[in-house]
This record gives structure tokens, sequence and C-alpha cells, in this order.
């Protein structure tokens, strides 16, 4: 990624509606799929993206704006299969790295930090269920989506 221009600094906003999640989530997998770790995964996957962007998109709705509609299950989709071997270190740090810088290219603000902040647990705890391993001490060991739906209680 380039370093960005003062004038695409100035421009950035908050993530604030569902359009913007939707552009977070396009350019994040733009990355992603282009990325020489990660998108040989996604290939594998044969990964439907105009599906795959929506169901991200109700995701991270949920996440960071608490709107109802993500109905998946985020483990299941990741866990190894006979199509696909376990995800290694390297790829969650990619992943995470690409999130990060993602968010930091195109929004600022309080939601984006914590859109970052959540990913960064959710990929530590996903790495930690599914390979077993109890990682770094300094990393959180919460549940790993929060227990009630948006809505929900
Ligand atoms: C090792 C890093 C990761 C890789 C390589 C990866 C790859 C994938 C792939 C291949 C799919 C299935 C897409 C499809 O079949 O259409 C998927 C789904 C998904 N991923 Fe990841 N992922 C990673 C980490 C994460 C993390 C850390 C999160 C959450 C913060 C996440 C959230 C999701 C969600 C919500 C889905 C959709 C699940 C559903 O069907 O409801 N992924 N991912």
């Amino acid at each position: 990624m380039r370093p960005l221009t003062d004038a695409e600094l100035a421009g950035r906003t908050d993530l604030q509606h569902r359009d913007d999640i939707e552009r977070l989530v396009v350019e994040f997998y733009r990355y992603a799929a282009m990325d020489e770790l990660l998108g040989p995964v996604f290939a594998a996957a044969h990964v439907d993206w105009p599906e795959h962007i929506a169901t991200l998109t109700d995701f991270w709705s949920w996440q960071l704006l608490g709107e109802r509609g993500y109905q998946g299950n985020p483990l299941r989709a990741h866990e190894p299969s006979h199509e696909r071997t376990p995800f290694t270190d390297a790829h969650f740090e990619r992943w995470l790295d690409l999130f990060t810088s993602t968010i930091d290219e195109q929004f600022v603000g309080p939601t984006a930090e914590m859109a970052k902040v959540r990913a960064r647990k959710m990929a530590f705890a996903m790495r930690r269920l599914l390979t077993g391993r109890h990682g770094d001490h300094d990393e959180p060991t919460e549940p790993i989506w929060p227990t009630t739906r948006a809505g929900s209680g």
C-alpha cells in the first residue's frame, strides 16, 4: 500500500453508516484477494464475491453499528476441511495487517478504532480456537464474539 497524501488523510471520515462498512469490506477484500498469501485461500474457496461482500457487510454492520442481519457462523467458515488446509499464524497476521491498514487508509474515528480492536480480538480468538493453541500472553481470552446479538436483549 502506498503512503497516503495529505488530501486523502484529510478526507477520511469514521465508519458511520452501512455504506461505509460496505466500502471497507470491498476495499479489504480487494487487497486480500490480490495478496500472495491470502489470495490463493479465497481462490481455492471459490468465493462468490457479491455474496461474500454482502455477508461481511452484515457481519461488520452487526459488530460496529449494532444492526441485525448477520446469520452465519464465522468459526465454522474457517475450519479446515478436505478442501482447505488449516490457516497458519502467517495467514492470521497478514489478515490483520491488511484489515488494519485498509481501515487506516480509508477511515478515522472512534468506530474505526473499535473495528481494529474487534478485528484483532477476533483474529486471535479465532486462531486460538482453530489451532487449539493459547497464543500470546497479552491476547484476550474472553469469548470470541459478543454473546448477545444486537437487539436481542
Ligand atoms: C487467516 C485469516 C483469514 C482467512 C484466510 C479467511 C478466509 C475466509 C474464507 C475463505 C471465508 C469463506 C468465504 C466463502 O466461502 O464465501 C471466510 C468467511 C468469513 N470470514 Fe474469514 N478469514 C480469515 C480471518 C477472519 C477473521 C479474523 C474474521 C473476523 C474478524 C473473519 C470473518 C469472516 C466472516 C464473518 C465470514 C463469513 C462466514 C459466514 O459464512 O457467515 N475472517 N473467511
